[in-house]
């Protein structure tokens, strides 16, 4: 059961100016390598069937109509394809503020993410709905790419005014054990994502999961990002299977939760890629509860990195509303 399914207790707004290394852990690289390292390991078998059991768990009726609305307010909206157009763009966005024209009931998505030469017209397009807008940089998906490149990526990106930024970590440096270089890459961006006056887009730093090969490299790359100064830590890019998993993001969740409890500091949570029903939606929404907590029950410290779960969630929506299904043409094609 997803309980409790009242508000969620006030949390503090993410911070602007995240202290990087709370933990003082990073002052060398042995220093940094030795705490990761000595992180306890993950029981492979104990995560996987904590997160089926808790995949199980039956949400209904109030606590349902709270978990639909809950995760359409999660939703960063995404589309990265080669083939996005400012037109597409504008759509999503009118989509991400409005995402059911015949219930004003509806709440908006959380943000809109996209490319970084789409997020001008994504700005405009969502003006002041308080809807955000999100940007994939560093060279996404791959991070393949010179470090000046990568930051000049964000630099153009947070120029045209996005609220958040997912940068990928150099997956390859982090494989070899390279744990500094990857670090470093993240204060770098960090630093870009600051704007004079405060107002700092909002970091959230891709793992790719999918390429980290264990648990035990996710727990390390969670409390290596946190680090370095995220304000979320996401899954994966949706470009590599496989994308988000519940047990991955179950390790995740204790990552933050741990962390909060070392440094006082909380991070949001991101598992992108893959997640296209409100069932999926509802069992991350009950691992989120179970593992993290309920102050993590909030768009500010948990979303969905989704291309099609909100027309899912919209037709369940119509359903509890109605008492039948509108069928998918009901809702807008994306
Ligand atoms: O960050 C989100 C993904 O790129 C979207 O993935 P999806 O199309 O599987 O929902």
């Amino acid at each position: 059961m997803l309980a409790p399914m009242a508000a969620p207790p006030t949390a503090a707004t993410p911070s602007s100016a995240a202290p990087t290394d709370p933990l003082g852990v990073a002052g060398s690289d042995a220093s940094l390598r030795r705490f990761l390292h000595g992180l306890p390991g993950v029981d492979q078998v104990g995560v996987e069937a904590r997160a089926a059991g808790l995949g199980t768990r039956s949400v209904k009726t109030t606590a349902k109509a709270y978990a639909l609305d809950l995760a359409v307010r999660m939703v960063d909206l995404t589309t990265l394809e080669g083939a996005d157009t400012p037109g597409k763009v504008r759509a999503l966005s009118a989509k991400a503020v409005r995402p059911d024209p015949t219930d004003a009931s509806c709440p908006a998505a959380a943000a809109v993410c996209v490319y970084p030469d789409l997020v001008a017209t994504a700005k405009q397009a969502l003006g002041s709905s308080g809807v955000k807008v999100a940007s994939v940089a560093t060279a996404f998906p791959s991070g393949r790419a010179a470090l000046d490149l990568k930051l000049a990526d964000v630099a153009n990106a947070v120029a045209d005014g996005a609220d958040e930024i997912d940068m990928v970590i150099d997956r390859g440096a982090f494989l070899v054990g390279d744990y500094r270089r990857v670090l470093d890459e993240i204060v770098a961006v960090r630093e870009v994502c600051a704007r004079p006056g405060g107002h700092d887009a909002h970091l959230k730093v891709i793992l790719e999961t999918g390429e980290l090969a264990t648990y035990d490299n996710v727990r390390r790359a969670s409390w290596l990002a946190m680090t370095g100064g995220a304000d979320f830590i996401k899954t994966s890019t949706g470009k590599v299977q496989p994308a988000a998993t519940l047990p991955v993001t179950l390790v995740m969740l204790e990552a933050v939760r741990d962390f909060r409890r070392a440094t006082g500091r909380m991070i949001g949570v991101k598992p992108a890629g893959g997640i296209r029903t409100t069932k999926d939606a509802i069992k991350y929404l009950v691992t989120v509860n179970e593992v993290a907590g309920p102050d993590w029950l909030d768009p500010d410290w948990f979303r969905f990195g989704a291309s099609s779960l909100l027309n899912d969630l919209l037709l369940q929506r119509q359903k509890m509303r109605t008492g039948h299904y509108s069928g998918p043409d009901h809702v807008t094609l994306d």
